[in-house]
């Protein structure tokens, strides 16, 4: 990525604020450099002076005042305007992060380049951050390096090459260590990833209690002091390769400024610069050498981020043509009247063997259908693909007739997944979220009818602040509730959406004996109006389905009703008499 890209990046992220920081450091830049060369004219007119100085010496020195106030005036403002500048840029990487992560398909989640891809991307905010101090310090740095050649040129020409040359070694060094530091980045973004999971675990609420029943917390910070340790080493070892060739840089700035201070010695000898022209040299070069280290450190740094910006760019148009390429949905053909599962065969990107073989079942828009297994036998897997969350590796899912994977289901599929979300919301957003793809409803009347349905009012409605109480015990204001009422929750959110095929994973794993009767008689309501999909591992919930799918392994290996499987004699009736001596 050339740096006139990130100068373009930073400007279109930073709009006017970019022009006004880049405005002031032009006016500092040249400002600085002007000053020299009007100081050196002002010190020429006053060494010539013999009585009370003219009108034009006075106006020279007003002019170099008036500068010096324009260049600590252009600094201040310039400071403010390039907070506001760095603001904009991070808030522009961060809402491209979090459209991106927002808008990528399921199966991204599963692979950790994906992710790897993140945590880089989330980065390239600090890297504009950094990119944004960097570009104005050495367009403000070129500025004033630029005037200060004009006053070696004008004053001793031929010491100038000496002069350009002297910050070369340091350029050069602060490039190559941008470089390595670019390449640490990047190999370390799956370590960082494992000790941000530590910190994640460490500060969450959910696994607060495990850690300390467990006593981990030691465990845990020693993996954690391990990861970064092996990060610090690793710096440490490229600070020393580095140190190594700040040395030879810096022998060689000395070595230029020697010859070059020995060549002002022997021209001012030979008389062919005056006193005034050598200190103005030397004095030129000397601030030169300063600022092409400047220039040198932010190149190194512009080398470093402008290469992890780069990266983010990139990310965002793997993405951009993922999404205009991978799924070109148009809206559904209407609620569903029949799905048909055909031949059906799925792998996980690390996987080495299908987590579904060539299903093939058929689910009227009028069924109540469940699934059962032992885990790990494919029925998630199964409800996600059902749908359309994953593309099939063979075989297809299609919706009235059509592949679903080419249809936007908008608010026909509602789910309840085993993972199921607890927003940081109020109990009525909670629910009301379950139909946000279409304007939001700010009836409360529907959304209390549809917890009624999930068995959720009775406790919403008993909160502080009833359903407008804030469902988050991390915020001012906030509770908690207990799993099985969240699980309500998440139930009536699906119940409120109103959809025409409603997948429920687990959906009594959490709740009381008298919650998951009524659920059931809920559902059983239900299905005559749409299909209900049910994944279960409580055969008392499972028997009153119109039709059992039994999957073994990531095949389907029986289908019927409960009397049918009963009498079949196979996995399933051995499943459900297992289960039912256990209660007996
Ligand atoms: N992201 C993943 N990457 C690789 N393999 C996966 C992934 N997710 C699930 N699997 C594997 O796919 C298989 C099916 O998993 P799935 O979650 O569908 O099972 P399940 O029947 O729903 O299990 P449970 O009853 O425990 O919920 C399992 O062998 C599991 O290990």
């Amino acid at each position: 990525m050339s740096l006139w890209q990130v100068v373009l990046l930073v400007a279109r992220a930073g709009g006017a604020s970019f022009y006004g920081v880049l405005a002031t450091m032009c006016t500092t830049g040249i400002g600085l450099a002007a000053v020299l060369v009007l100081g050196r004219s002002l010190a020429a007119g006053l060494t010539r002076q013999d009585g009370r100085p003219g009108l034009s010496l006075w106006l020279l020195l007003a002019a170099v005042v008036l500068l010096v106030a324009v260049v600590a005036f252009g600094r201040m403002v310039g400071g403010g305007l390039h907070r506001l500048l760095t603001e904009k840029v991070i808030r522009w990487c961060e809402e491209q992060i979090t459209l991106l992560s927002a808008h990528s398909e399921l199966i991204e989640f599963d692979t950790p380049a994906f992710h790897d891809r993140l945590v880089r991307a989330r980065r390239a905010s600090t890297s504009a951050l950094q990119i944004t101090l960097a570009v104005p310090r050495v367009i403000a740095a070129s500025l004033t390096v630029g005037g200060l050649v004009v006053a070696v040129a004008l004053t001793a020409p031929v010491l100038l090459p000496v002069a350009l040359l002297s910050g070369l070694p340091v350029l050069l060094t602060g490039r190559a260590l941008g470089e390595r530091l670019l390449t640490f980045t990047w190999g370390h973004t799956p370590s960082d990833r494992e000790r941000q999971h530590i910190e994640n675990i460490l500060e969450s609420r959910d696994q607060a209690a495990e850690i300390r029943v467990f006593g981990i917390q030691d465990f845990l910070a020693d993996r954690w002091r391990h990861l970064y340790d092996e990060r610090i080493d690793e710096i440490r070892d490229l600070v020393r390769g580095f140190l190594r060739r700040a040395v030879v840089a810096a022998v060689g700035v000395a070595a230029s400024l020697t010859v070059l201070l020995v060549s002002l010695a022997w021209l001012l000898a030979r008389g062919h610069v005056d006193l005034l022209a050598a200190v103005t040299v030397g004095v030129s070069v000397l601030i030169l050498s300063n600022q092409s280290q400047t220039i040198a450190a932010n190149v190194g740094a512009l080398r470093e981020h402008s290469g992890q910006l780069a990266d983010f760019l990139a990310t965002m148009r793997l993405l951009d043509r993922l999404a205009g390429t991978g799924v070109d949905r148009r809206p559904a053909a209407g609620p569903l009247t029949r799905l048909d599962v055909d031949q059906l065969t799925f792998s996980y990107p690390a996987a080495n063997r299908p987590a579904l073989s060539d299903v093939s079942f058929s689910l009227r828009g009028d069924e109540m259908v469940a699934i059962v297994g032992h885990n790990g036998s494919g029925k998630t897997t199964l409800a996600k693909l059902l749908c359309g969350l994953y593309e099939a590796q063979s075989g297809e899912v299609r919706w009235n007739g059509r592949p679903i994977r080419a249809q936007d289901p908008g608010n026909e599929i509602g789910a309840v997944f085993q993972s199921f979300a607890r927003y940081w919301f109020s109990a009525a957003d909670n629910i009301r979220v379950g139909a946000a793809v279409g304007p939001v409803d700010a009836d409360l009347d529907r959304v209390r009818a549809a917890a009624r349905e999930a068995e959720a009012d009775g406790f919403l409605a008993g909160l502080p602040r009833g359903y407008e109480t804030l469902l988050a015990a991390e915020l001012a204001g906030g509770v908690d509730l207990s799993v099985g009422q969240w699980q309500r929750v998440a139930i009536a959110r699906v119940l409120y959406r109103d959809p025409s095929l409603v997948v429920l994973d687990e959906p009594t794993a959490s709740l009381d004996a008298e919650a998951e009767a009524k659920l059931f008689s809920t559902l059983s309501r239900l299905r005559g109006s749409r299909a209900v999909l049910v994944i279960s591992h409580r055969f008392s919930t499972v028997r009153v389905a119109d039709r059992i799918l039994v999957l073994d392994n990531g095949r389907l290996i029986e289908q019927g009703t409960h009397d049918e499987l009963m009498t079949l004699g196979g996995k399933y009736a051995g499943m459900y008499s297992q289960q039912a001596a256990a209660y007996a």
